[in-house]
């Protein structure tokens, strides 16, 4: 399986602090990779590198085999970003902002409401259609965040939290929609609930103070969430 999602000894300097350090992994064709760390470990900053929006002081990221720095243009086609924070914008509506992020991708015509029709639905966003961004809940602006990841029918998704702020309800929509995506996608996750990661994910990476501390199969991790927590303890407890 060719890797979709490669991180090269990334790093991120802020001053003498390492956000990131030396960060390497890969995630091959069709899997579903949790990003676990405990909060300051360096995940969306790392996530940050890997999609473009950050670059690295060291390092090489690279989604579909491009590089992400030299080759932006094409490993941006192919992957679909959802950031820690939701989409910005506020004024706009779901309806205007995600026809300008089709429009900045190159989606027009037919195929642009074709695919806005689709995400709408996926992300069950028709009621907040025409509602500003700013003014819907927390929840719902997570929802518009999806749509823009998916809009572009992308290869590879880089998920910061997903299911962050979302009720029950949510959760398992996002979470059903995870597993739909993954028969023909690639992902990667970043999640503090470890429940999730059972559910979805195969394969775990872990970080903590800025290091890579376990990457292997999610049943290396503990069969059950209880078992899990305890080993994502031992390994991410301060030296
Ligand atoms: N622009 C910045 N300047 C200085 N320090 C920063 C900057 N951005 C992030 N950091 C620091 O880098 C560390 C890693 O942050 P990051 O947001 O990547 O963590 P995280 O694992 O995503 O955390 P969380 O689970 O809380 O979202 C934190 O200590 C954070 O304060």
């Amino acid at each position: 399986m060719a890797d979709m999602i490669e991180a090269s000894g990334l790093s991120k300097f802020y001053g003498e602090f390492a956000a990131a350090q030396n960060i390497t992994f890969s995630v091959p064709a069709g899997q579903v990779c949790a990003f676990l760390g405990p909060n300051g470990a360096g995940k969306s900053t790392t996530m940050k590198m890997l999609t473009g929006f950050l670059a690295p002081d060291e390092g090489v990221s690279k989604i579909g085999g491009y590089d992400v720095h030299a080759d932006r243009i094409s490993a941006a086609q192919r992957l679909g970003y959802l950031p820690e924070n939701g989409p910005l914008y506020p004024e706009m509506t779901p309806h205007s902002f995600l026809k300008y992020v089709g429009e900045t991708r190159m989606l027009s015509g037919g195929e642009l409401r074709d695919r806005m029709s689709w995400v709408c639905g996926q992300c069950s966003l028709g009621d907040v259609w025409g509602k500003a961004i700013g003014k819907l809940s927390r929840g719902y602006r997570q929802r518009v965040g999806m749509a823009q990841a998916l809009l572009h029918d992308p290869d590879v998704l880089i998920l910061d939290e997903p299911t962050s702020g979302l009720d029950p309800n949510q959760v398992h929509g996002v979470r059903e929609l995870i597993e739909s995506l993954a028969e023909t996608k690639t992902v990667l996750l970043s999640t503090h609930i470890l429940q999730e990661v059972h559910a979805v994910c195969s394969r775990v990476v872990l970080i903590n103070e800025g290091r890579l501390v376990f990457d292997g199969p999610t049943s290396e991790l503990g069969t059950h969430s209880d078992a899990m927590e305890q080993k994502f303890r031992e390994l991410t407890v301060a030296a």
